[in-house]
């Protein structure tokens, strides 16, 4: 879907300027999860945003179905960490979905039912006509999430949706991802900075390092779906590959946990 070629960025600073990106190649294959993790300001917000069409590297090129991308490219939607702002307060939980449908040639009928489907996915019938300042963050991001699928992207960008969430949201929503996922077939690329959800997540995953950063190093990761929180982590092979990617990161010792 995506291939990122050579790219470099560097942004404005006090003395000239700060490369923050030098030489980061990648790929993103059709229907795949690939995550990408890294330490605080490593530069993975700024590449998600390269992909989105936020913003332009400064060198190389960034291709989405073979062509070089300049704007938002169509069918890909992003996601982001910040639910709170991202939803409007004086709509339900129905209406917010429904929203970016507005734009779309639907009749009223397949926006509605494309809602109701959405709203069941996310699990959120019992709270389709609540607003979103009656929600926990972890509905209200399973709204945001409903309005992006609402869309039928083809590639889901999500920027460390799930950062602000407690460890028992944020685990339903992983295995809610991988889900819809596997029912809608979307391609998505998940960032993160938790090194057990990148690989809990991830068909592949990508260690983004160094200053400036590159890809560091990539890991296939290959159990089967639906995985389990429990099981999947506790697997040898789950131990081996959160080892090696600790270690791709430059941390000294697991004991530190997470970047
Ligand atoms: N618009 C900008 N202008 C100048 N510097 C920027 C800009 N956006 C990001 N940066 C700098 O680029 C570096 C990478 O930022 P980025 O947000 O991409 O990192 P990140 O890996 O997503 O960080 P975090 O995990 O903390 O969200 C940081 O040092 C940041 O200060």
């Amino acid at each position: 879907m995506f291939s990122v070629e050579d790219v470099s960025v560097s942004y404005p600073a006090k003395a000239g300027s700060t490369t923050v990106l030098e030489g980061v190649r990648l790929r993103v294959d059709a229907g795949e999860i690939l995550t990408i993790v890294g330490g605080s300001g490593t530069g993975k917000s700024t590449l998600l945003r390269l992909l989105g069409g936020l913003a332009a590297p400064t060198g190389g090129l960034v291709r989405y179905r073979g062509t070089e991308v300049s704007g938002a490219p169509e069918g890909v939607v992003m996601v982001f960490q910040d639910y709170v702002s991202s939803l409007m307060p004086w709509r339900t939980v129905r209406e917010n979905i429904e929203l970016g449908l507005l734009s779309q040639s639907l009749t009223k009928e397949q926006r509605r039912e494309r809602v109701e489907r959405m709203v069941d996915l996310v699990k959120l019938s019992h709270a389709a006509d609540r607003f979103p300042w009656q929600l926990s963050g972890g509905m209200q991001q399973r709204v945001q999430i409903a309005r992006a699928m609402a869309l039928e992207p083809d590639v889901l960008l999500m920027d460390e949706p799930f950062g602000a969430l407690d460890a028992i949201t944020r685990a339903e929503l992983q295995d809610e991802i991988a889900r819809i996922q596997s029912v809608q077939g979307t391609s998505t690329v998940f960032i993160t900075h938790d090194v057990e959800e990148a690989i809990y997540l991830g068909d592949r995953v990508l260690v983004l390092g160094g200053s400036p950063a590159k890809v560091e190093a990539e890991y296939e990761v290959r159990f089967a779906r639906p995985r389990d929180q429990i099981a999947t982590r506790e697997d040898e092979e789950f131990v081996r590959l959160r080892h090696e990617v600790h270690r791709a990161l430059g941390h000294p010792s697991e004991s530190e946990g997470s970047t």
